[in-house]
């Protein structure tokens, strides 16, 4: 009689990426408090969307995010047809999406922008830092993809009513409020001592300090955004998440933005990337992958 194999196979460098995005986005999710967004406590400025719907369609996407890193392998370098193939995975993961919330957009910039790092990270997997991941993003983002329809979309209303600069300007520009903002703040409250919780607020509060978040501009426009990011500033100023008078500042930013039914999505997708980011620089069972 053969004895029974229970070993697991070993995950692929494609299978691993997908599970690691997943989980930043369902990291994302859990963390509370956070400002007028979905959390643990409630469903912040939100009427359509609540805990278990962003968890199932954190789960949903993760055949597209593994799809991305299998094609970034298969087609090996920075190109159209490369764009063009993550840029239909991407649709086909935005239905799977919709289909799982009925029709709530919950994730669809978060898409977007883990989608591009999953492939910019499975596309030199020895090469996994930040700045390298991201930079190989930022090319992908600028290439066109011929197939892409471009719809009259919120963040496509407040660029012509504002000149802000949306998702797709942050990952051409290589994920500036990532890289200057929400990484940094991470690792500096890490340093601090501020307890890992505690730490990825602070870099959602750091993110959303400077981002042109066309989710808040659409919803409260100007001042919504201001709100925002002098209100994000303040928790910092006061002392972080870590501290009584940070937390009294980030209780008030909520009760703020709820107010104004401005919800930072843009940012909490931003602070998902971070998450990923700094996984994939860090993973162990990633750096057995191949
Ligand atoms: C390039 C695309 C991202 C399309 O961009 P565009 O700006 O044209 O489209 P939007 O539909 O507005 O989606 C952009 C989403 O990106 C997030 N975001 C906002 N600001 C920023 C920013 N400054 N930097 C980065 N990311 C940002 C944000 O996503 C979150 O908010 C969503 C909810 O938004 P919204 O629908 O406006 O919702 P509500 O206000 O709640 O609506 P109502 O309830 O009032 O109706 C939530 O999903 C979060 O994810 C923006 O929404 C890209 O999507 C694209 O071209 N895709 C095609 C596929 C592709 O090529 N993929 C490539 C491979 S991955
Ligand atoms: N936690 C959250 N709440 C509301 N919108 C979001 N978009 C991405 N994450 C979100």
């Amino acid at each position: 009689m053969r004895a029974l194999n229970l070993q697991a196979k070993p995950l692929s460098l494609a299978e691993r990426l997908a599970d690691l995005a997943v989980d930043a986005l369902i990291d994302e999710a859990d963390l509370s408090p956070k400002p007028a967004l979905v959390d643990r406590r409630g469903n912040g400025a939100h009427t359509d969307l609540h805990l278990g719907l962003m968890h199932a369609s954190a789960l949903s996407l993760w055949p597209a995010f593994k799809e991305m890193a299998d094609a970034a392998l298969a087609i090996g370098g920075i190109n159209p047809a490369l764009r063009e193939h993550i840029g239909r995975i991407g649709r086909e993961g935005e239905q799977a999406m919709l289909a799982t919330t009925q029709g709530v957009n919950t994730h669809r910039g978060a898409i977007w922008a883990l989608g591009l790092l999953v492939t910019a990270a499975a596309l030199e997997p020895t090469s996994r830092r930040a700045s390298e991941v991201t930079l190989r993003a930022a090319r992908l983002a600028l290439l066109d993809d011929r197939y892409a329809p471009r719809p009259l979309s919120h963040g496509a209303q407040v660029a012509l009513r504002y000149g802000a600069r949306g998702a797709r300007e942050e990952a051409q520009l290589g994920f500036p409020a990532v890289m200057q903002r929400g990484l940094p703040q991470l690792q500096r409250s890490r340093v601090q001592g501020h307890g890992e919780q505690n730490a990825r607020l602070d870099a959602l509060l750091a993110i959303m300090t400077g981002l042109a978040d066309t989710c808040v501009l659409y919803r409260a426009g100007e001042q919504g955004l201001h709100t925002m990011q002098s209100g994000a500033q303040a928790v910092l100023d006061a002392g972080g998440s870590a501290s009584l008078a940070g937390r009294r500042r980030l209780h008030e930013l909520d009760q703020q933005l709820i107010a104004l039914n401005a919800s930072p999505g843009g940012a909490a997708d931003l602070l998902a990337a971070t998450l990923l980011l700094d996984r994939i620089e860090h993973d162990g069972i990633l750096q057995g992958a191949f």
